[in-house]
């Protein structure tokens, strides 16, 4: 589709990121004129897919949050909803089975007393400290859950929800400056166990308890009992794909290969974009799906970083990019029963460190169609900086992929055996494929801690210190995942929409 440039938006979005995406949907929804300019082929950013010899695999989220069928949590139900339009998901019964050290195998079932159970009977001398620290989580859930989900920065919105939901206020007042590993080490003693609990934050927060903010948390840990991990039919994609068409059919637009170079500022006022092609396009408001330091360090001139942004660089750091394997196998490898999401990590000294986590979805197990019959899909990733793949040439760039590749595959054989005889195809990413691809600097998966701050408190929200400028994503609250940044999503249009009085 083709817009004139000269024409004026209520709102421009860069990029098409879930987050991106459930801000224009949104607004799309509520009667605004939206531009989504999006640089690459198709939409989704990290939630995109791509095909290869009859493969589709996910670009990055596979363990999907978000669409459950009642409370208000269920934020990818929400979202399409909002534009007339639903995905088919299919429910995952486990949603990680863990391979961790000293032979410690357990599965987080969807059933909340299964997944207890398994727990407690690895840890028997701790039964009352584990049901303890889970309930505290599902009281940041039911707070959460029990309200309508939008902008804390709408004063008007704030009182309405008080006056609503006075004590799930409150509850979430008190757990919006708390980690994780304070109230974990209240109710559980054994250095295992709290070992456990830091895997459990790291898979998904990328650090330990100690650093993971409470509220997260509280979703994570619940929602996965709650609304469960549910994979969409045809493959993540689908979750973008659909936006689109029900942002396009509410009359927006969005265009790919669209690259913004620069946000244009008038008067110290954020007023439009300029493309790498020099055509521009004006809007009431700019809102930017890239991350902060993209926002503030290459789409804007350097003179102009606000000293909020600058705060908020001393306060979090870009989390390691990843490696990451895009395996076709021979059905054969997978036994019977086999869950789609495992964590392996032999040594509890190198959960943190690069290549020491590893982390593999099999989405083929739930949506077969996604691979040739007989095939299987395994997404295997695992942490790494870019630092280790810069300045390398050609041929060693693509001998480090190989080795690494190899690495991974053959600690895989430990869960699954064969797997390396079972390979039909292998696309290996680094992070400088996600820097490219995603246009994330160093290929960061999102914003983690520098030290131990007061939980999401130093986490900001959408309005930045330039007037008309917002951003959304993963480096605004409350931080990475599809339901994170979906949240962050619903919250910048709400404040857009009472911006422009819609
Ligand atoms: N659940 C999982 O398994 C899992 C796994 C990996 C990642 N994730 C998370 O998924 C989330 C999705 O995040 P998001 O919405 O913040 O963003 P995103 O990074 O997914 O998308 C940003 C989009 O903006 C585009 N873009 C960036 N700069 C641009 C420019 N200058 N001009 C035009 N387009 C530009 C990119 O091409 C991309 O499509 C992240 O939090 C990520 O960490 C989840
Ligand atoms: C008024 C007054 C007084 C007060 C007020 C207060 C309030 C209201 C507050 C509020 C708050 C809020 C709303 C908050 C919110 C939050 C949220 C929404 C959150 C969310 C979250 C989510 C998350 C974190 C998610 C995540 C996920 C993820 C990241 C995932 C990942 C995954 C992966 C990586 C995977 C891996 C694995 C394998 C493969 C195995």
């Amino acid at each position: 589709m083709s817009v004139e440039s000269s024409s004026h938006f209520d709102a421009i979005v860069i990029g098409s990121g879930i987050g991106g995406l459930v801000t224009a949907t949104q607004l799309a929804a509520k009667g605004a004129r939206v531009l989504v300019l999006e640089s690459y082929l198709i939409p989704g950013g990290s939630a995109g897919y791509f095909e290869r010899n009859g493969y589709r695999f996910d670009v990055g989220a596979s363990m999907i949050f978000g669409f459950g069928d009642r409370g208000t949590t269920n934020l990818l139900t929400r979202a399409l909803e909002a534009v007339d339009t639903s995905i088919e998901t299919i429910p995952d019964p486990v949603q990680i089975h863990y391979h961790l050290p000293e032979d410690l195998e357990l599965k987080v079932h969807r059933e909340y007393e299964d997944f207890v159970g398994e727990l407690s009977a690895l840890f028997p001398h701790e039964k009352e400290g584990i049901r303890k620290f889970y309930d505290e989580c599902w009281r940041v859930f039911n707070c959460l859950n029990a309200m309508e989900l939008l902008s804390l920065e709408e004063p008007r919105y704030l009182m309405r929800v008080f006056f609503q939901h006075p004590l799930a206020c409150l509850g979430l007042v008190k757990y919006l400056p708390q980690n994780v590993g304070d109230i974990a080490r209240r109710y559980i003693k054994d250095p295992t166990l709290l070992k456990f609990i830091d895997i459990e934050c790291y898979c998904w927060s990328v650090v330990p308890a100690e650093l993971t903010p409470m509220i997260n948390a509280g979703m994570v840990f619940s929602d996965r009992h709650y609304g469960g991990i549910n994979y969409p039919k045809g493959g993540v994609g689908q979750i973008a794909q659909k936006l689109v068409e029900g942002l396009e059919k509410k009359g927006s637009t969005i265009l790919y290969k669209s690259r913004v170079k620069r946000i244009l500022v008038e008067n110290n006022r954020a007023v439009g974009v300029e493309l790498v092609n020099n055509t521009r396009y004006y809007g009431d408001r700019i809102v930017s799906n890239a991350t902060r330091w993209n926002t503030f360090q290459s789409l804007l001139p350097e003179e102009m970083l606000p000293a909020s942004e600058e705060r908020w660089q001393k306060r979090y750091q870009k989390s390691p990019s990843f490696v990451s394997l895009h395996l076709g196998v021979d059905a054969s490898v997978l036994p019977e029963g086999t869950e789609c999401h495992h964590i392996l990590l032999e040594n509890w000294e190198k959960m943190e460190e690069s290549h020491g986590t590893i982390f593999v979805s099999i989405p083929t197990l739930l949506d077969p169609d996604l691979a040739p019959s007989g095939h299987h899909i395994i997404h295997t990733f695992t942490p790494s900086w870019i630092n280790e793949w810069k300045g390398l040439s050609y041929s060693d760039y693509n001998a480090k992929k190989e080795e690494v590749a190899d690495r991974i595959i053959n600690r895989l054989e430990a869960i699954f055996p064969g797997l390396n005889a079972g390979l039909d195809y292998q696309e290996v990413g680094t992070p400088r494929t996600h820097r490219r691809f995603l246009n994330r600097q160093d290929g960061t998966y999102g914003p983690i801690p520098q030290r131990k701050l007061l939980g999401l408190l130093g986490m900001p929200f959408n309005r930045t210190a330039i007037p008309g400028l917002y951003c959304v994503g993963d480096s605004t609250f409350p931080g990475q995942g599809l339901n994170a940044v979906a949240f962050s999503g619903f919250a910048c249009a709400h404040r857009i929409a009472v911006d422009l009085g819609l």
